[in-house]
């Protein structure tokens, strides 16, 4: 009889490959686990890296954010994360129908800030954009910062050279307006730093008018071009089919270049463009580069001021033109805006272009706004009268505006006087100034 086969070296095997496979298991567990946790401390680093450097910023207060975002003006936006674009989205709805949903760019600058409230306060969707730049006092920006924070009004920090963060902001709003009024501002300091007008002026425009052409919907843009593009005209009033070829200053060139890369991408791609040209414009909440501005404050410590006059002794004179109907002049140049033709960055057929001045048509010496504020602040003013330095200044402004009135009822209403006591109201309001201010005929004034 045969013997039964022996099975116990079998059993002995089946039973060492059993232990094998658990050991093996057990190893890919714990390489499983130590790939996750690496992966986890991964992601918990660059989160942790984001919220440092918190880009792009969520609701900034410091001055510390104009360094960090020069870092990371090189380098690709990194996107903003799910809170940041709830308040992207939030504050550019618009809460009336068939309203427009705006990107402002500037929008704590002097000009954009009243234009984003005008907007924001008749339903209008608002997201600003601005860089903080240190150009002049950025906690004045600060300032209008807040104020539109309390009317729901979110800007982004940014710079228009910022490539990807454009691109962001247009991925998350289908934006049908830009109001671009973020620029490298003042005649004068273009001797000074001209590449920063070329960078903002021309650079960051092209930037924006790319993000613009491949968008879609393409938006339709209003822009601020200057009267400084008038130059060495010497007809009167300025009109708009006056030459514009012989700028004066570095600043005028680059308003003018803008002017002529408008055309290029209405002509190219079907944007719809309305560039503005503004006459010194002054107000509450202005610009402290700004001679009304620094004059005032130069008054107000007993400090000289240098008033220019022509080299042939003539004084010189500005269209000095109020915010207020400024504000007018975008909202309406805004309305009139048809859509762009493209799409995607495709024409699909002719688009608007077109050029306004926005002035005030009533040309004033300086002398004049010399001593309507020495009235104001009942303050002389220790004058000291110097022929105009060579820096860029031309001598004289003066806008024909029927054009604007033509086509969307442009009509200043304010006088250099009433302009400027409300300036000066608002100057000694924010300052915590007490001056001898004069009282009779104050009338109230919402500033902003
Ligand atoms: O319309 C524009 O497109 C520009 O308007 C503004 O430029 P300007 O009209 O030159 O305003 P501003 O500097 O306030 O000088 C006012 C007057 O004071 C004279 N002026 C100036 C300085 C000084 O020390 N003394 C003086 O007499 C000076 O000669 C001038 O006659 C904006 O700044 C500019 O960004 C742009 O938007």
């Amino acid at each position: 009889m045969a013997s039964p086969p022996d099975t116990s070296k079998g059993i002995k095997l089946e039973r060492y490959n059993s232990y094998i496979r658990r050991v093996n298991s057990t190893k890919l567990l714990n390489a499983s686990s130590k790939l996750l946790f690496r992966a986890t401390l991964l992601v918990a680093l660059i989160l942790v890296f984001l919220f440092t450097f918190n880009y792009p910023p969520l609701a900034d207060t410091t001055n510390h954010h104009i360094h960090t975002h020069a870092h990371f003006l090189s380098s690709a936006f990194g996107g903003g994360g799910a809170a940041w674009e709830k308040q992207v989205r939030h504050s550019s709805t618009p809460r009336r129908p068939n309203g427009m949903s705006v990107l402002v760019t500037g929008a704590a600058g002097f000009v954009g800030t009243h234009c984003s409230l005008a907007l924001k306060k008749r339903g209008d969707g608002v997201l600003g954009l601005d860089n903080f730049n240190t150009y002049y006092d950025p906690s004045l920006k600060r300032a209008r910062q807040a104020m539109l924070s309390k009317h729901q009004i979110f800007i982004v920090e940014g710079d228009l050279n910022d490539g990807p963060l454009l691109a962001k902001l247009f991925d998350v709003v289908p934006f049908t307006h830009i109001l671009h009024l973020a620029a490298q501002a003042g005649v004068r300091y273009a001797m000074q730093n001209p590449q920063s007008y070329v960078s903002s002026n021309i650079a960051g425009f092209v930037n924006l008018l790319e993000v613009s052409k491949s968008a879609n919907p393409q938006p339709s843009i209003v822009w601020a071009s200057s009267s400084s593009v008038y130059g060495l005209n010497t007809q009167n009033p300025f009109s708009e089919l006056h030459r514009t070829d012989q700028p004066a200053s570095l600043y005028a060139a680059t308003k003018k270049a803008g002017e002529e890369i408008a055309h290029t991408y209405n002509h190219i791609y079907g944007l719809s463009l309305t560039g503005l040209r503004f006459f010194t414009v002054y107000g509450p909440w202005g610009r402290p580069d700004m001679a009304y501005f620094f004059f005032t404050k130069a008054i107000l410590q007993g400090k000289s001021i240098d008033v220019y006059q022509t080299q042939d002794g003539k004084e010189v004179a500005r269209d000095f033109t109020y915010i207020d109907d400024i504000v007018k002049g975008c909202l309406g140049a805004l309305d009139t805006a048809e859509k762009s033709t493209g799409s995607g960055g495709k024409k699909r057929g002719p688009a608007q272009l077109r050029i306004y001045n926005l002035g005030n048509t009533s040309p004033v010496p300086v002398g004049r706004l010399v001593s309507i504020l020495e009235g104001l602040l009942s303050s002389k003013a220790k004058k000291h009268v110097i022929k105009m330095p060579r820096n860029g200044d031309v001598p004289y402004t003066h806008a024909n505006v029927s054009l604007a009135y033509k086509d969307f009822g442009y009509k200043p209403t304010t006088d250099l006087a009433t302009g400027l006591r409300k300036f000066v109201k608002w100057y000694v309001g924010y300052y915590g100034i007490h001056p001898r201010v004069k009282k009779e005929n104050d009338q109230s004034d919402d500033s902003a």
